[in-house]
Formats: C-alpha cells, structure tokens, sequence
C-alpha cells in the first residue's frame, strides 16, 4: 500500500510522520508533494519520504491520497490531481470547510474520508474526527483510521455537520487554550514575575489541572468545586469570570469557528 501527502505543512507532515511510523507502511511506501521550493528542499533532506513536485510522478502510484492544503489551494489541486486518478483510489482530505460533495466533484472519485485533526498530532497526542463515504468499504475505513491513529485518537462521526461542529471544538480548540495561557502569562507578568516564572507558573498549572482532569471520573464544574473555598481567592476569580460572561463567550467563539467552517463549505 502505498500513500501519497499533499502539502506538506504543519499537518501533512505531521501525518507523514506519524504514518512512517505505522505498521502498515513502511517508509518507502510513503510519498510527499509540495508547490514550495523551500519545502522540497526541506523534504528531500528527510531521507525517509519521497519528495515529488509533479502530481504525474506521484499520484497513479498512490492508494491513499491525503490531501493538507489549506481550503483555497484545493481547487487547483483537484484540477491537478483529476487526471492522474483512478477511481480505486481514496481521498482523505483534512482541510477545514471543504465538504465531501466538493472533493468528490473536484477529483471525480466517490472514495472520500474528510477528517478533521488538531495541531497535538504533531506531538501523537492528537484528535482527528472523520467520516467516510458509503463507497469506502468498512475495511478500507479500518486502515484509514489506523492511519489517522499515527498521530493520536479518532472519532468517526454520523454525519458531516460534526466535522464543521468539531472543527469549533478540537481543530480550533488548541487555539483556545493557547488563548487562556497567554492571558495568564500577561497577568503574571503584571504582577511582577518574570517572563520565566510567568511561563513555568502557567504551563505547569495546565498540565496539572489536564492530568488530574483525565485522571479521575470528576466533571471540571466538580473539580472548580475542590479548587474553590467558600469566600476565598478562587471564588473571586470564578465570580469574575461569571460576572464578565466568559462561559457564555468561549462557547460564542467555539460556535464562530464551527459556523466558519459551514461557510468555507458553501463557497
Ligand atoms: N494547522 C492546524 O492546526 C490545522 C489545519 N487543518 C487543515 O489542514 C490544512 C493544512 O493546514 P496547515 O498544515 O496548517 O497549512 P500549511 O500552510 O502549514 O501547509 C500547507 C502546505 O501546502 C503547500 N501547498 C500549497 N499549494 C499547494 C499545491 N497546489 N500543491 C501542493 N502543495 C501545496 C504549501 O506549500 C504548504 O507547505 C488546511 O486545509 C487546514 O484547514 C486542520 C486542522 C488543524
Ligand atoms: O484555522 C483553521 O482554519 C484550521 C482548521 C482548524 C484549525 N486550523
């Protein structure tokens, strides 16, 4: 079997990785292409993949064809890639907002997977959710899901709408958190710490608050209870936080992403 990645950015070659380290492939079974010269050159010094720059050269060859462009190369791509396909082939696209109809209309295949995954797939702590059409047989989605696997967890969901619905929630999120830590930070850094102290203070207090989240069967609103005394910092802190709307806001903001991923579908 053999796999194909195209665009090799944050995520295509965070998948890449991943997948070189798949039982199911081995190295030379996995091929990436870039428009980039600066890429290619990239690409070539990581002697474990193919680097291609022409779609001819690559595309017949592939089983798998990962598509890691960002939504407004797609098009070109599809134009691309339309004539070097076969309809054996399966597309998995992880690009946010581009719908299955799209992909399937673009390159002429009826196999699709469109996943979407978040940026700890580059550490293997990542979350891709994916759904595949009716024309990917169930073994087929099994190898594409230990594929995605390479790089963390996976949720195969019902229906498209949980794609754009995820998109809001795990692709964007680390952004969210990422959000959360810089406030802190600058907080920190206003009380007089320095950009060290304000740094450790933080990034240890998330991985601690995560670790015991996943450690144990607790609801975060629970745990907000045993960090919080009657009357005491925490409270003040979390009464800010009420009186400012900020549950209500982060969960604008998770809507505004799901919402723009409905709307990059459309265009
Ligand atoms: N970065 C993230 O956290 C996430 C990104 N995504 C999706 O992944 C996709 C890629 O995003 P990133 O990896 O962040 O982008 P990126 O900008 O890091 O990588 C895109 C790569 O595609 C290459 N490229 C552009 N046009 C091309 C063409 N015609 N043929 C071949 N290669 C071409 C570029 O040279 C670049 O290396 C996007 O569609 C995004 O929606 C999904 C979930 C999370
Ligand atoms: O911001 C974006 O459009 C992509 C999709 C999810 C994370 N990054």
């Amino acid at each position: 079997m053999k796999v194909l990645v195209i665009g090799a950015g944050n995520m295509g070659l965070t998948y890449a990785e991943g997948m070189s380290k798949s039982k199911r492939l081995n190295n030379e079974n996995i091929m990436v292409l870039d428009k980039s010269e600066e890429k290619l050159k990239e690409l070539h010094q990581i002697s474990y993949f193919d680097a291609f720059e022409d779609f001819k050269d690559c595309v017949p060859q592939a089983d798998i064809i990962f598509i890691a462009v960002k939504p407004y190369h797609s098009e070109s791509v599809f134009e691309e890639i339309k004539l070097f396909l076969n309809p054996k082939q399966i597309a998995v696209s992880v690009m946010a907002g581009v719908t299955i109809q799209t992909i399937q209309e673009g390159t002429g295949l009826t196999k699709v997977v469109r996943a979407m995954p978040n940026l700890p797939a580059q550490i293997g702590q990542g979350l891709t959710s994916f759904i595949a059409t009716k024309e990917v047989s169930n073994d087929e989605a099994l190898i594409v899901e230990d594929l995605l696997n390479t790089t963390g967890k996976s949720i195969q969901v019902t229906s498209e709408r949980f794609i754009d619905a995820s998109t809001g929630i795990s692709g964007s999120g680390p952004a969210y958190v990422f959000y959360f830590m810089q406030s802190m930070m600058e907080a920190a850094t206003e009380m007089g710490f320095s950009k060290e102290e304000g740094t450790l203070l933080v990034s240890q207090t998330f991985k601690g608050a995560v670790e015991l989240f996943n450690q144990y069967n607790i609801t975060p609103k629970a745990w907000m209870e045993k960090v919080a005394s009657k009357g005491g910092t925490t409270q003040a802190a979390l009464d800010s936080m009420d009186a400012n709307n900020v549950n209500k806001l982060i969960q604008e903001a998770a809507f505004a992403a799901f919402n723009r991923a409905v709307e990059l579908g459309k265009k």
